[in-house]
């Protein structure tokens, strides 16, 4: 109770005249009491001027429990200035409204101070007997006087000590009213159980329980608080606090009245007898539902990846751990998925279709994997799968497989069929790692490896694969270097007419002169060239090196000849080919008419439309087209028919089959005839003996290029060895 004015006291113990006329007719205090006391006033207030208060406090402080509310001596001073005016109005005969409200406002103190009521009526009496001597000697030891006035004063301080008792009940009443109107206001759901009943019965709900649970005081007070079978989550919890009698919390899915479902976070505490027994418990609940939204949101955001909404590599991550941990008999395996040719994709046609066809990816490997496997795309086009607990290593070839081939299937996008392949890469735990970054990089390598052995299909990691990838790695970064420090050359292989081994042309040919491992073979470093992108400055720099060449060779006067390069697939598919084509050419001064491009037969057919236009264009140039390796590709012929080429190089593994191999001799039968319909020249690679040579020279093939007619060679034997006598 804070410092409200008697009067105000007053009127909320609702102590007004009437009342107080009551009180003072049931202790029959009346107008001859007030004279009494009046009468010895004088000498009662003579004893208060003569230290009755100094030793009335000090012999209150000298009980502990008092010396310990008393000890400030600011608070015993107002106390007893207090006490001196009360001392002073006691036997003043004035006991109306006002000094009923001094009086309130004395019980107020007492009771804010935490002096107890018996502290306060024993303190009294020490006050009382203090003026039964006074008033003894006051009436000269005569009954007739002493009486009267003694009655008068006990009826004055029980007036009193009744006002001041009621003040005690009035402050713990209003406490206990300002604690309920509390709990009731409170945006917290508060309840109260009964610890003594089986399933702890609510005995109170406050307002907000019955919003937060939909439900009406009336209809769950008395119902059970914890059921008895309850096993979901959450209640363990409060179980165990319950059954140690300890405070406890947790968050329960609870479903409300209306049957909607919501979070509830619980903090339960026991309530205690003042001999320490557990009677109650007391319970505070929260709707937590939008908290729980947003922290489920956010972690979703935090481990999913938003464009297919698969795991991301956060959550691949702690599943795999969880799977390395989990004690099993079975295998794990790790699937490294990488989509062949997805950016090709995504750069031809835009993000947008790119998206699409990562988003049905995605659906498709769900679609083929059981729901406990986990599919998780770690970014661009790469996927990962965990397949738990395998009984065999089989069982991961046989998923592998069965992905790969799904993974086969063209994709529709819109209007587009875009054609689709993925290279899977094994690792398995704990064969080929302990922890997830080892499963992970080896699955990696492995996917490397399935890549490299044709695209499409699966590898299982295999202990050297690393030394192989450490091997490769330093391949391209010397690569780089080579490229910078000019270490590659150019070499020329003859290319003549099979009727009388005129020379025709020349195809330039890389060779890479590593100043530690000599001459490195083109099959070893092109590849790598082409995934990291080198490709591109390597083949400008092979371009720019052969049209030097002819160059010199026009200069020499030599009779025309064509200088065949090769374009790889990454280099035809950058946008500004032609016009670096055309750079190169004007750079040089090279004849456009002596130079021949090359792209292989798979290169050119995945984006056929676009390679249409780029082929006219350097057509228009004057560079004549050929297309390399053909027959290992599977050619639209309707497309071959509009592609505006020159020449088709059969490809020397059909040449090695002929004459003997019926087959190769069928295949390669095919595609003289094909060329002759469509009209297009026709050169065979890879020509080492006479009888292949004759073989197509039966067939109809007029130009070869092959070992029998002499090996790629620097520019010089070049000169040498075929165009000596020709002007050079
Ligand atoms: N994008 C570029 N690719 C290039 C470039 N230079 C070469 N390459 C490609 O590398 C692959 C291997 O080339 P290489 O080792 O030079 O092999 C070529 C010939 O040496 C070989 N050949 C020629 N005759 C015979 C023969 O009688 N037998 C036999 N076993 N091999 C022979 O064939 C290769 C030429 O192939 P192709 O280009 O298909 O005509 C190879 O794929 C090259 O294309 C480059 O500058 N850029």
């Amino acid at each position: 109770m804070n410092a409200a004015s008697g009067s105000a006291i007053a009127r909320e113990m609702r102590v007004d005249a009437d009342e107080i006329a009551e009180r003072k007719a049931f202790l029959r205090l009346g107008e001859d009491d007030a004279a009494s006391l009046r009468a010895v006033h004088a000498a009662i207030g003579a004893q208060g001027r003569h230290g009755f208060s100094d030793a009335f406090y000090a012999a209150l402080r000298s009980r502990p429990a008092l010396a310990a509310l008393l000890r400030d001596d600011a608070t015993v001073a107002r106390l007893k200035a207090a006490h001196e005016r009360y001392f002073r109005e006691l036997t003043a005969g004035e006991y109306g409204t006002d000094y009923v409200a001094r009086r309130l406002e004395v019980g107020v103190t007492h009771a804010r101070i935490g002096l107890e009521p018996k502290w306060y009526v024993g303190a009294f009496r020490e006050y009382l007997s203090g003026m039964v001597d006074t008033l003894w000697t006051h009436s000269g030891g005569r009954r007739e006087q002493f009486v009267p006035a003694f009655d008068a004063l006990l009826k004055v301080a029980l007036f009193d000590l009744g006002l001041t008792l009621d003040t005690y009940i009035h402050a713990d009443k209003r406490r206990i009213a300002l604690r309920d109107r509390a709990i009731e206001s409170s945006v917290n759901g508060v309840f109260i159980a009964d610890a003594g009943q089986p399933c702890y019965p609510l005995i109170y709900v406050n307002p907000a329980f019955e919003r937060v649970l939909g439900s009406t005081a009336g209809t769950i007070v008395g119902k059970p608080c914890i059921c008895r079978d309850e096993v979901a989550d959450g209640y363990a919890e409060i179980r165990r606090a319950i059954a140690h009698g300890t405070e406890g919390n947790t968050v329960l899915r609870l479903r409300r009245a209306d049957g909607e479902r919501r979070w509830i976070e619980l903090f339960l505490a026991p309530v205690r007898s003042e001999a320490g027994a557990v009677t109650h418990f007391v319970g505070v609940l929260n709707d937590v539902t939008d908290r729980k939204d947003a922290e489920a949101r956010l972690s979703h955001l935090a481990n999913h990846d938003p464009l297919t909404g698969l795991p991301n590599r956060n959550l691949l991550h702690d599943r795999l751990a969880h799977a390395i941990t989990r004690r099993g008999e079975g295998l794990n395996a790790v699937l490294f998925l990488d989509l062949d040719r997805f950016k090709l994709i995504n750069d031809s046609y835009g993000h947008d279709v790119g998206d699409e066809l990562l988003r049905a990816v995605a659906a498709r490997l769900q679609h083929c994997l059981r729901a406990g496997d986990t599919v998780a795309r770690l970014g661009g086009d790469e996927f990962v799968v965990l397949l738990e607990d395998l009984p065999s290593v089989d069982a991961a070839a046989a998923i592998a497989g069965k992905i790969a081939s799904r993974l086969s299937v063209p994709v529709t996008v819109g209007e587009r069929e875009l054609p689709l392949a993925a290279s899977v890469g094994i690792a398995l735990h704990p064969r080929d790692g302990a922890d997830p970054q080892t499963l992970l990089k080896h699955a990696d390598t492995a996917m490397y490896r399935a890549k490299e052995a044709g695209r499409g299909g699966f590898c299982f990691f295999a202990g050297d694969m690393n030394a192989q990838a450490l091997q490769r790695l330093t391949l391209e970064n010397d690569l780089r270097r080579a490229l910078d420090n000019g270490e590659l050359e150019v070499f020329y292989q003859a290319q003549v007419a099979l009727v009388d081994g005129r020379l025709t042309g020349a195809e330039a040919l890389v060779r890479w002169r590593h100043p530690e491992k000599g001459l490195v073979p083109p099959a070893v470093f092109i590849p790598v060239a082409e995934e990291t992108g080198l490709i591109v400055s390597l083949g400008e720099q092979v371009l720019r090196a052969a049209c030097h060449q002819l160059a010199t060779w026009q200069r020499q006067g030599l009779p025309r000849l064509t200088v065949a390069v090769n374009l790889s697939p990454r280099q035809f598919r950058q946008p500004d080919l032609v016009d670096r084509v055309a750079a190169i050419l004007a750079e040089t001064g090279a004849d456009p008419g002596w130079l021949e491009l090359e792209i292989t037969e798979s290169a050119a057919m995945q984006h056929a439309e676009e390679t249409i236009r780029a082929l006219r264009r350097l057509r228009e140039m004057g560079v004549s087209l050929a297309i390399d390796d053909f027959g290992t590709g599977y050619s639209s012929l309707s497309y071959l028919k509009r592609f505006p080429i020159d020449k088709l190089k059969i490809d020397r593994s059909f040449v090695q089959g002929v004459p003997d191999n019926g087959d190769d001799a069928a295949i390669v039968q095919a595609i003289i005839a094909m060329a002759r319909s469509l009209g297009l020249a026709l050169l065979a690679e890879g020509v080492e003996s006479a009888a292949q040579r004759d073989f197509l020279q039966a067939q109809g093939c007029a130009v070869a290029q092959g070992w029998l007619f002499g090996r790629a060679v620097p520019a010089a034997a070049f000169e040498r060895d075929h165009l000596a006598g020709h002007g050079a």
